[in-house]
């Protein structure tokens, strides 16, 4: 089942990642990178039984109290109930009192709460559109689910048949997603980074839901686009793939590493109307010469990232109340500062990965209440015209359970003649 050794590993980084000081994920790498000696098998089970803690960690803490709930408890708790580890199993690693306290832990019935059931925090539960329990569960059990894992086509490069056709053909167990006419969903997760199809760029890694984003953003050939928020520029990737690498793509952050780790992924597109650019904040004064010229926005704006729990369990601990307020103050501020590049008749699309209302629905209500000039352009519209069956109204809501994406939120808006 486990030896001491990987015990000791799985402490450490359950101990390491639920001070929810770092991302989960960055926590793991940089203990791999201190413990290069791991071999891949124990790696992945120290990462699986990590990430098992984090996605149920309301009901091991509910198993664990009154203890306080140390890394040790919760991973050996995860071990017997999730993992199905019995006592005997774990002689080598527990002492006389664990096991006696592991066996009652054992039968214990968890409490009927829905924070439990759905492993939600109280306070994301409270912001959630949905306000009955059963949805709140069904949403719940569906970002516990593991993700799969999508690739999209640079139809630059190569059309999705033949990708699909190359990938089924070497064993992979590849198919078309639903709505995204450029997504392959592979069965299980094999390891691509070093398959030619990635490294010379015909593949990318992007969640089918993401895809979606740039059918909504609709980027044309010869056009000037903006991606205002394109971190490592998984969607300038895609919109600079519908513009035919032809027209000006400006590709905005306040990140330099994200704007560093989007370079060699560029390389690999052949795309070359992309123009980086690494600004200040969003009112950069770099921005200013574009006012008014800009075909399409995109505003794929810092957020909670709550839509993404299947993937990253430790955002729902890892932010607050109190940070999401923060947030909300800058998605208004980046929404406006974009919108005053669109030009008339021009896009611009607001777009979260978040299932809070008040990181989505709410900043496009006040944007609007602030922006007469601008108008919603029905996303379920925008998308059939893409003859893409998907319709969740006049916004973009995709949920995990419901699409099989990550979570996420987008609007489209046009900016209308000046009636004045
Ligand atoms: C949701 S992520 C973007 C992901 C990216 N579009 C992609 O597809 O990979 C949000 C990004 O907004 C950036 N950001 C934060 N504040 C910003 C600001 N004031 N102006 C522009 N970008 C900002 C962050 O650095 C982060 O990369």
């Amino acid at each position: 089942m486990i030896n001491s050794a990987q015990f000791a590993h799985v402490e450490a980084v359950i101990g390491q990642m639920i001070r929810f000081d770092r991302p989960a994920d960055a926590v793991l790498s940089a203990y791999f990178r201190e413990h290069n000696k791991l071999g891949s098998g124990d790696r992945h089970l120290i990462a699986e039984t990590a990430f098992a803690v984090l996605r149920r960690l309301e009901s091991l803490r509910a198993l664990v109290a009154p203890q306080k709930p140390s890394a040790r408890r919760l991973a050996l708790v995860a071990l017997v109930r999730l993992r199905g580890a019995n006592l005997r199993e774990l002689t080598a690693i527990t002492n006389e009192t664990e096991r006696t306290w592991l066996g009652e832990i054992k039968g214990r019935t968890l409490p009927d709460t829905l924070e439990v059931a759905a492993e939600l925090p109280t306070w994301v539960i409270e912001r959630l559109a949905e306000t009955d329990p059963q949805a709140v569960l069904a949403l719940g059990r569906g970002l516990m689910e593991p993700a799969p894992l999508d690739l999209r086509v640079n139809t630059l490069k190569m059309k999705r048949d033949e990708a699909l056709l190359i990938l089924n053909r070497e064993g992979f167990i590849a198919e078309a997603t639903p709505y995204s006419p450029w997504g392959i969903r592979l069965q299980g997760k094999p390891a691509l980074n070093r398959h030619r199809l990635f490294t010379e760029g015909v593949v990318e890694v992007q969640d089918e839901g993401s895809q979606l984003l740039g059918l909504l953003t609709g980027a044309r050939r010869g056009e000037m686009v903006v991606d205002f928020c394109a971190g490592a520029g998984g969607k300038t990737l895609l919109l600079g793939a519908q513009m035919h690498s032809s027209g000006r793509l400006y590709a905005f952050d306040v990140s330099e590493k994200r704007l560093a780790n989007f370079k060699p992924r560029l390389a690999r597109s052949g795309l070359s109307n992309v123009h980086p650019q690494l600004i200040a904040h969003e009112n950069d004064t770099r921005i200013k010469r574009l006012a008014g010229k800009v075909d399409r926005v995109l505003v794929d704006a810092p957020c909670s990232g709550l839509g993404t729990l299947r993937r990253n369990p430790d955002l729902k601990y890892r932010q607050s109340p109190e940070s999401v307020a923060e947030l909300n103050t800058k998605q208004a501020s980046i929404l406006a500062a974009a919108a005053r590049l669109v030009k008339t008749g021009g896009r611009l699309v607001y777009a979260t990965c978040s299932l809070l209302p008040q990181e989505n629905e709410s900043i496009v209500e006040a944007f609007l209440a602030a922006h007469p000039d601008f108008a919603i352009v029905p996303a379920n519209e925008v998308l059939a015209e893409q003859k893409v069956g998907l319709d969740t109204g006049a916004m973009l809501q995709l949920k995990p359970h419901l699409h099989n994406t990550d979570g996420f939120f987008a609007t489209v808006l046009v900016k209308q003649p000046d009636t004045n």
